[in-house]
């Protein structure tokens, strides 16, 4: 394979710039076209109004999708085509961010989207398997401007000795590489490399674990992937949704660009602690506590601390119903929670089994007493009797209390939070924990930590939403928008009591408002049509996503995989991660018991074996933890050099802060552009965070540092997943005394950099 370069200082190929710069403004000029006649078919659809209810449907649909191209048009400026193919047939094809077609000719297409299968041999082609292959151009652009031209001939006769033949776009790969970072994540559409294509382009069904070690490209193919399979199976996942989970929100916020840039906008970013509709999973607790609720056993504590909510008094119950004493024996209530409990339903969905059965029992008292025939004979009330009898007794605040404490209607949030307030009730849900185990689930109210998101879930699923009575509401509002729009309204203008349905069910009650403020009703009703999939699927539990992502998939616990699955009951999953970067305490050393539950052995897996991110020098030395983690693995191969070998100093523990700041001083000063992060032993992260900012103030530490700036101070958990120019590790020793897994953390820490590493060892 031959190459010739246009980099800055290399001859350029002068001829060839001006031909391709007027194609590249033909495609721009083409795009802006597009673009304006979206946003002119947009407004046109904003300003329509009236019309029947489908054509208001209709309306929004074109809203959405007209909103939607605006928006995939704009995010496609920067690098709209970065390839071109030449075939052996003399035929050429650009390739770019999305198709653009030739509507005045027959649709020929001048710009092919990458993600098409007649583009993947951008990507495959060798000199070994041309594919059809003669040349392989990069286009390098800035804004709208061609900048430079990268080929490669594929034609064995030719090939460069020397060359990494298994490198796709070489030149423009290393000046990918070796370009200073910003902070963000940029996606790597333009130099994705087979071993990656591969990954990302495999089919959608199944489970698929993607294993690689540091700066593999793991979040990168991640990222692509999703927009590959949003792009391919369009149908099914528009409708269903991609949901994509990273470790932590800084972590989405590094990549938070990658989607947009590759125009897709339905895919959900998500936390695990994200995961619960209405919790934002923000408190913090220790690593040994979170290790505790991520282990599968809390599925029994969980369960059993339901059990314990329905309670059996050890005394009878006294009840007071209109000035008599009516008494609820230990006996009735245990059988009535037998009852309840043998129908299998969920705690409050077995509520009014268990309500039936005790208001039985008490009618059966009641009746006794008021219906005993004077001379002995039998009871005088008729059956009907009895019946208003029960019914009354329901109505009866006293009974309904008792009801209450017996067999409470809990939240999941309720649950857990009751559960963890109270030690005694913990020592009863938790028997099979060791006393120190359940010290670390005690603790008061005030928001929730990410372990606590799945078991939320888990007791969602064990007590149960009531669902007649979510459907009941929104086929009223159906119903009421059919009645408004057959001006049913006007018969119930001005202040005309409205007679309601009794609901016993639970349901909502709708109010005289709700009623006639029917044009509210429409508002709402016409926002959730105009919601897109991933605004729907984050506020519903119960969503099933048509396909899931996990970034950093080793960090998951097993009650994590739990709640991820019951999103994802067609086990349409891609699971990227590196198991010898596990740092939770609950996370998984091996994917396959993490997956054994679900899916048995039907998982596929795909290796990455090179590294993009960490330059060999750092590697050797990242290599030397690796083989202390397990001597079996082996680290991934480093596709470029730096020429900076690593920094090892060493200091004095009283001299750590003060030679820190003046290190990072001059790491700083050092950088040309780019970023300098600072990986730090958590529990020294306050102390030295705060001497670092005293002086430089440029530097970012927090809770969630901004990752633009210059100069960022992180944990290792906070560090996991990103990446910058250079990296100073702050007391190795530290890093792994801190965690049965500090090796692990270590392993993470070295391998964030991309040009320079120093460590200061104590
Ligand atoms: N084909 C490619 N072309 C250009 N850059 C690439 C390519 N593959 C990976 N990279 C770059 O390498 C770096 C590491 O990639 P990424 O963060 O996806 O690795 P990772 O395997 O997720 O790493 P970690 O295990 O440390 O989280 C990123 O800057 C990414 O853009």
């Amino acid at each position: 394979m031959s190459r010739h370069s246009g980099g800055p200082g290399e001859p350029q190929l002068p001829d060839e710039i001006g031909p391709e710069q007027e194609y590249v403004s033909m495609l721009y000029d083409r795009l802006d076209r597009m673009r304006e006649q979206a946003a002119e078919r947009l407004t046109e659809a904003l300003r329509s109004t009236g019309g029947t209810q489908q054509d208001r449907s209709q309306r929004d649909s074109s809203v959405r999708m007209y909103a939607d191209q605006v928006e995939r048009f704009s995010a496609v400026e920067n690098g709209l085509a970065f390839g071109r193919l030449d075939t052996d047939d003399a035929a050429r094809h650009y390739i770019g961010r999305i198709g653009i077609f030739d509507t005045s000719d027959d649709y020929d297409p001048l710009l092919m989207d990458w993600r098409a299968p007649a583009a993947r041999p951008f990507y495959l082609a060798t000199a070994a398997n041309p594919q059809g292959v003669r040349r392989r151009r990069h286009l390098r652009t800035r804004q709208r401007k061609v900048t430079g031209i990268d080929d490669e001939v594929l034609d064995l006769a030719t090939a460069t000795p020397g060359g990494h033949e298994e490198l796709t776009g070489e030149a423009s790969l290393l000046a990918a590489l070796n370009a200073g970072r910003t902070g963000r994540m940029r996606d790597i559409v333009e130099t994705i490399q087979a071993e990656q294509d591969r990954v990302i382009r495999a089919d959608l069904p199944g489970v698929l674990v993607v294993q690689g070690g540091p700066g593999t490209g793991k979040t990168a193919v991640a990222l692509h992937r999703a927009a590959y399979l949003l792009y391919t199976h369009r149908r099914e996942l528009a409708t269903r949704g991609v949901l994509l989970v990273g470790p932590n929100a800084t972590f989405l916020r590094y990549i938070s660009q990658v989607l947009p840039a590759l125009a897709e906008t339905g895919v959900l970013l998500r936390t695990p602690g994200d995961l619960f509709p209405g919790v934002s999973a923000r408190r913090a607790e220790s690593a040994r506590a979170a290790a505790v609720k991520g282990r599968s056993v809390m599925t029994e504590v969980l369960a059993a601390a339901v059990r314990d909510r329905q309670w059996v008094p050890d005394e009878p119950l006294e009840i007071e119903v209109e000035r008599e004493v009516i008494r609820l024996d230990p006996e009735t209530c245990r059988q009535a929670r037998d009852r309840a409990r043998r129908s299998g339903r969920p705690h409050n969905l077995a509520r009014p089994l268990f309500d039936l059965e005790i208001v039985h029992a008490l009618a059966a008292q009641v009746a006794e007493r008021i219906g005993a025939d004077p001379l002995g004979g039998e009871n005088l009330l008729a059956e009907a009797d009895v019946a208003e009898i029960r019914r009354e007794l329901r109505e009866e605040p006293e009974v309904q209390a008792a009801l209450d404490r017996l067999w409470p209607v809990l939240t999941p949030q309720r649950l857990l939070a009751d559960l963890y307030a109270d030690t005694d009730r913990i020592a009863a849900a938790a028997p099979q924990l060791t006393a120190d185990e359940r010290a670390l689930l005690h603790r008061q109210p005030g928001g929730w930590t990410p372990a606590d998101v799945p078991l939320l879930d888990e007791a969602a699923e064990l007590l149960g939403e009531d669902e007649r009575a979510a459907a009941a509401r929104v086929e009223r509002l159906r119903v009421l928008q059919r009645e408004y729009a057959e001006g049913v309204l006007e018969i119930w203008q001005g202040s005309r009591s409205i007679d309601v349905e009794d609901e016993d069910d639970g349901g909502e009650i709708l109010g005289v408002t709700d009623l006639i403020d029917a044009d509210r009703l429409l508002d709402r009703q016409a926002e959730e049509d105009r919601l897109t999939t991933a605004q729907r699927a984050a506020a519903d539990r119960k969503w099933a996503f048509g396909h899931v992502i996990v970034d950093e998939a080793q960090e998951l616990s097993p009650m994590a995989w739990r709640l991820l699955m019951r999103r994802c009951p067609s086990r349409s999953m891609t699971i990227v991660g590196d198991v010898a970067q596990t740092g939770a305490l609950a996370g998984t050393p091996s994917w396959g018991d993490a997956l054994e539950p679900y899916v048995a052995q039907r998982w596929r897996l795909e290796e990455l074996t090179v590294s993009y991110r960490t330059p060999a020098e750092i590697m050797a030395k990242a290599a030397e933890v690796l083989a202390d983690i397990d001597p079996d693995l082996s680290p991934p191969r480093s596709v470029r050099q730096s020429g900076h070998p690593p920094v090892d100093r060493r200091v004095s523990a009283d001299r750590l802060a003060a030679e820190l700041v003046a290190t990072a001083t001059r790491a700083a000063a050092d950088l040309d552009e780019g970023r300098l992060g600072i990986i730090l032993p958590a529990g020294r992260l306050t102390e030295l965070g705060a001497a670092l900012v005293a002086e430089l103030p440029e530097a970012a530490v927090g809770d969630r540092p901004e990752l633009e700036s210059r100069v960022v101070v992180l944990t290792v958990a906070q560090a996991k997943g990103l990446e910058f120019d250079s990296v100073l590790v702050v007391d190795p020793d530290g890093i792994v005394a801190e965690s049965p897994r500090g090796r692990s953390d270590l392993y993470v820490a070295l391998t964030r950099a991309t040009q320079r590493l120093t460590t200061l060892q104590v």
